[in-house]
Order: structure tokens, then C-alpha cells, then sequence
């Protein structure tokens, strides 16, 4: 979910539709695809409170909630035939350690919810197998409430976003995804075309860009960061809302390609003070354990701010977010459970908890 600062004066203005995208050569500097009139946001006002944007309507909330479950029916599956007609007994428990174990739960969080789980049906006297599965339930919902985090908008202008991943985690899209979300939080976008490791990743970002009348700065080669640097000013000058910093896939061994990723952050900082706000981390939802060994790479080079999960649509492996809470808990943003614009979702541990125990 997105918050908003609510601002003391005046209405944010309607946004203006920005022409194509178009690449520039390298030898140029990075420019916007044309002199567009993206945006005019009114000056320095008051941040006074937050509020919560409006949420999904009924349909489209029934909507997404089916789809999860769907997405999730394959850790579903797993982790509640356990429970058919069982009896509290070890061998619930060694089947409960399999299963978790199973999606990707990882050890900590596995071993973590057996004690809990062991206890509470100690101290509350639980004997039916349905009395034990709410008992997980509830645990589960404890132990993944701190991942779920609103991203607040309109703290700053341009509020910097950075989003790095692995090749094909899903960021190209994502940020594809999240600028129309943002736009039907009437906030502007710009989108900076960082992967100009791989042509058509740019070109997807123009594409998408012009499809969607959000201006997209791009370089036909050349520097990630002087990319970024040119997004940030830009944003600036136009009184954008929001800038989303695409980057090219790497994997953490590759240092050489996280010292550049560093470099990004430290450049945008040098365009903006205190930017990046958000440093987000792509991650494939069906990589289970490895998306962990991703995070903690990830969090430790560049220090995230958020996760987006994406892939969970017909994963076994639901379980990675009980081992990232346990582990290395970054707020889970958003998650994503197939290709469309409403398949990206802010993450609600209590709607995902409920998903993964239907
Ligand atoms: N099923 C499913 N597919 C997704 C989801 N999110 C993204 N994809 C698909 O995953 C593929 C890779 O997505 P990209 O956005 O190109 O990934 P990327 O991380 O930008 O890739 P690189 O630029 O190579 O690093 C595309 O085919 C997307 O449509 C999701 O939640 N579910």
C-alpha cells in the first residue's frame, strides 16, 4: 500500500502526458526524450500528516486475493494436507518441519515456528489438528507482520527510487508496473534506463515509456550513473514526483558489477542530498532460498530500503518470506504473483498468511 504526506495547501495538479522515449547516442549527454510538459507539482508546501491512499474496490480485492491463493496453492498444498484428519502428535510436527523446510522457510524460521508452535499448544491445550493450524496461522502472521510496510509518498520531490536485481528477477516489468500504480496515485514519473548493459532492456523501458506517457531517460551506451545523475535532474527541473533508477541484472559474485551499483547510489546522492530514498531489491519469488543469499548480498553492498517479491504465481517455495523475516528482514513492498499491472500488490502479511493455509 502507498501512503501519502497529505500537504497543507493547494492540490497536486493533474499530470501531463510526456511524449516518446527516444535513446541518445552515448557521446551526448543522457537527455529526456523530448521537452515535455510532465509536470507541475506546486512549490514547498507543508507536509502536515499521512494518509493512507484508497484502497483496492471490492471486486478487485476478491480478485487479487484468489489470484495469491492460486499463486500459491503449490506451498499451500504442502503445508495443509498435513493437517487432514491428523493427530497432534510427533509426527504432525516431523511432517509441519518437512513441509516448511520444503518451501523454502529455511531452517531458523522452520525451527523457530516448531518451539513456538510445540508451546502454544502446550500453554492453550490445543487438541484438534484445525486448533494447531490456527495456531500457526497466528504465528506465521506474527512473524511476517514487520515485513509489511506502506511506501510513503511525497516526502520528497523527486522522491529517488533505485532498483537492482538479478538478470530476470522481473525489474524491468516491476518498474513498469509501479509507475502506472503511481500514476493512478496522481503522482508523475520518470524513468531512468540504467541497464545499459542490455539494449533491450532499454528498449523495453522506452516502449513501455511511450505506451504510458511517462518520459524515460535513456543513453544508447555508457554510464549507469551519469544516467541516473541526468534522471535525478531532470526530475528536478520538471518538478516530478517520482524517478524509478532501472539497473542492469548482476549477480552478487560479480563484484566488479556490485561496485558499479554502489557507484549509482553514490552519484544520485551527489544529484540529490539523501537520495536514493528507496533502494529497492527485485527478487524471484520461485528462487526460494538463493533469493535469500540475494538480500543479504544485496543489503549488505547497498542497504535496502525494500523488497519486491515477484513470481510467486505457482511457486512452491511461499515459504522464502518466512526466512527472510527470521533472517534479514527487509519490508516486503509489493509482491507479485503473475504479468499484469494488477498482479503487483502491496504485501499484507494476513492476506498471504491466509493464501499460503487455504
Ligand atoms: N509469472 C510471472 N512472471 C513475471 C512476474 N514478474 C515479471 N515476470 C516476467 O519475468 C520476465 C523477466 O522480467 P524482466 O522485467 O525483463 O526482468 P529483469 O529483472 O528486468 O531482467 P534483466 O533486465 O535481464 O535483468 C518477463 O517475462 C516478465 O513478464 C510475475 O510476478 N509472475
Amino acid at each position: 500500500m502507498f501512503s501519502f504526506f497529505k500537504k497543507k495547501s493547494k492540490e497536486t495538479p493533474a499530470i501531463a502526458p510526456a511524449p516518446e522515449a527516444v535513446a541518445t547516442p552515448a557521446t551526448e549527454e543522457p537527455t529526456p526524450v523530448a521537452e515535455a510538459p510532465v509536470v507541475a507539482t506546486p512549490e514547498a508546501e507543508i507536509i502536515e500528516e499521512i494518509v493512507t491512499a484508497a484502497p483496492l474496490r471490492a471486486e478487485q480485492k476478491r480478485s487479487w486475493l484468489q489470484k495469491l491463493k492460486a499463486g500459491l496453492s503449490k506451498t499451500s498444498t504442502n503445508l495443509t494436507t498435513l493437517f487432514v484428519g491428523a493427530k497432534i502428535d510427533d509426527d504432525l510436527y516431523d511432517e509441519l518441519e518437512s513441509a516448511l523446510l520444503v518451501s523454502d522457510a529455511g531452517v531458523e524460521a522452520t525451527q523457530f515456528l516448531l518451539d513456538a508452535l510445540k508451546k502454544k499448544v502446550k500453554s492453550e491445550k490445543l487438541t484438534e489438528a484445525q486448533q494447531v493450524k490456527d495456531a500457526l496461522r497466528a504465528l506465521l502472521i506474527e512473524m511476517l507482520a514487520p515485513l509489511q510496510k506502506p511506501m510513503v509518498l511525497g516526502r520528497h520531490q523527486p522522491l529517488v527510487m533505485m532498483i537492482a536485481g538479478v538478470n530476470g528477477a522481473g525489474k524491468t516489468t516491476t518498474i513498469g508496473k509501479l509507475a502506472k500504480h503511481l500514476q493512478t496515485h496522481h503522482q508523475s514519473v520518470l524513468l531512468a534506463a540504467g541497464d545499459t548493459f542490455r539494449a533491450a532492456a532499454r528498449e523495453q523501458l522506452a516502449i513501455w515509456g511511450a505506451r504510458n506517457d511517462v518520459t524515460v531517460i535513456a543513453q544508447e551506451s555508457g554510464d549507469p550513473a551519469a544516467v541516473a545523475f541526468d534522471a535525478v535532474q531532470s526530475a528536478k527541473a520538471r518538478n516530478v514526483n517520482v524517478v524509478m533508477v532501472d539497473t542492469a541484472g548482476r549477480l552478487p559474485t560479480q563484484l566488479h558489477l556490485m561496485e558499479e551499483l554502489k557507484k549509482i547510489k553514490r552519484v544520485i546522492g551527489k544529484g540529490m542530498e539523501g537520495a536514493p530514498h528507496e533502494l529497492l531489491l527485485v527478487i524471484d519469488g520461485n528462487t526460494g532460498q538463493n533469493a535469500l543469499a540475494q538480500v543479504k548480498a544485496f543489503d549488505d553492498a547497498l542497504q535496502l530500503t525494500g523488497l519486491i517479491v515477484t513470481k510467486l504465481d505457482g511457486t512452491a517455495k511461499g515459504g522464502i518470506l518466512a526466512a527472510i523475516a527470521k533472517t534479514r528482514p527487509v519490508p516486503v513492498y509489493f509482491i507479485g504473483v503473475g504479468e499484469q499491472i494488477e498482479d503487483l500488490q502491496p504485501f499484507n502479511a494476513e492476506e498471504f498468511v491466509d493464501a499460503l493455509l487455504s
